[in-house]
């Protein structure tokens, strides 16, 4: 799938939203993509999850034996991503702030694992879910997104399969530019969340 296809599977399910948005880094941006209105449509899920899927075979020279996603909104893409290649899909949870392989999901050191987010920012979230996962023995050998917004920058520790890039400039809270700071900031994802 090309970008503009991409975009327009969330502009049509008005996923991206423009306004004053605290992401999961706490950078601000004005540019949003909820990706839960995406995931509410099982059709749309299911086209950009299969185009991810042949993009990860494609790309990789060694396919994965199991998929594992960082909750809450890598679990939908890394469930579909895992139907589409015929493998497991895992997520670990934040339990005090940390992720956590929890409900009797195990990992170990004969697990190849992909790891699947909806979208890498920073790369912050990707980095916590991949040390959760390597302190169980098991080996990440690589991550697929849906969309990149860091254009490419972000460095996850493994390679990185972006279905597409979507460049997003976002700023610390005190280098906001004035047409932002002019608005209410709100805060969408899970992070933080007791
Ligand atoms: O690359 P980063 O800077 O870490 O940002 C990307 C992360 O932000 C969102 O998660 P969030 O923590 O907002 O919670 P959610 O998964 O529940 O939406 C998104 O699902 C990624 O996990
Ligand atoms: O960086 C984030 O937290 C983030 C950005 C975005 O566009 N969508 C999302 O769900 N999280
Ligand atoms: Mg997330």
């Amino acid at each position: 799938m090309t970008r503009d296809e991409v975009l327009d599977e969330f502009r049509a399910a008005g996923a991206l939203l423009e306004g004053h948005f605290i992401l999961s880094s706490g950078l601000r941006s004005a540019v949003f993509l909820q990706k839960a209105k995406v995931f509410a449509d099982p059709a749309r899920t299911e086209r950009l999850c299969r185009a991810l899927a042949q993009k990860v075979k494609a790309e990789l020279p060694e396919q994965p034996t199991i998929i594992v996603s960082p909750a809450v909104g890598g679990i939908v893409p890394g469930y579909e991503t895992a139907r589409q290649m015929g493998l497991k899909a895992l997520y670990v949870e934040r339990e005090n702030g940390e992720f956590t392989l929890r409900r009797g999901f195990e990992l170990g050191p004969e697990d190849r694992v992909l790891v699947v987010e909806d979208i890498v920012s920073t790369g912050l979230s990707s980095r916590e879910c991949i040390e959760a996962i390597q302190a169980t023995g098991a080996t990440v050998i690589a991550e697929a997104c849906l969309v990149d917004r860091s254009g490419g920058e972000a460095d996850v520790g493994v390679p990185l399969i972006a279905l597409t890039q979507y460049k997003v400039p976002a700023y610390p809270a005190d280098q906001l530019p004035p047409e932002l700071a002019a608005i209410p900031a709100i805060k969408p994802g899970s992070r933080g969340l007791a």
